[in-house]
């Protein structure tokens, strides 16, 4: 008889985009995105880091400051573009997972490459004007959604 506790697909992607989310090193919210085709295939992966080039350690990874420069939003790149710009296969119709509902910069990305599900475990920035602006295009580009409960490795709450 086969083994009856295995996970589901959707514990298997988010935990893959969980665990691609402890590779930040960003203080205050990892993320972690990974695209699935319809064949289930993970076509990429990614988290919020860096540009290439950019080292960690030279660069702000404070929330405020007197200058934006010396914040970390102007060098971050989002896991949603990260998992897009690493996919291997073409994106149309695939599925995204992401620990972080996309911000309305990923949401343009994600419908620019032909993305037509997100699976988000937090929605922690809800209220803003941004989240909102991020809703409407998702609404707008016909893009199903669904918040997922999963387990405590990358919780972004
Ligand atoms: O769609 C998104 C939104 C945000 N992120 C990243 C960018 C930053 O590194 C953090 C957010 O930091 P806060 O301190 O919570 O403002 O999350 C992302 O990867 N994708
Ligand atoms: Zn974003």
């Amino acid at each position: 008889m086969k083994r009856q506790k295995y996970i589901s697909w959707d514990e298997y992607f988010i935990g893959v985009a969980q665990l691609s989310a402890l590779r930040s090193k960003d203080p205050s919210t990892q993320v972690g995105a990974c695209i699935v085709n319809t064949d289930k295939r993970i076509i990429g992966i990614g988290y919020n880091g860096l540009p290439s080039g950019c080292e960690d350690d030279e660069f702000p990874w404070e929330r405020e400051n007197k200058s934006i420069v010396d914040t970390k939003y102007p060098y971050v790149v989002h896991a949603e573009a990260n998992a897009i710009l690493n996919a291997t296969r073409e994106t149309k119709g695939s599925s995204i997972y992401v620990t972080l509902f996309p911000c309305n910069e990923c949401m343009k990305l994600i419908i620019q490459s032909g993305i037509k599900e997100i699976v988000y475990v937090s929605d922690k920035y809800s209220e803003t004007d941004l989240h909102k602006a991020a809703f409407k295009m998702m609404k707008a580009a016909n893009i199903s959604y669904r918040q997922i409960n999963a387990s405590e490795v990358v919780k972004n709450d």
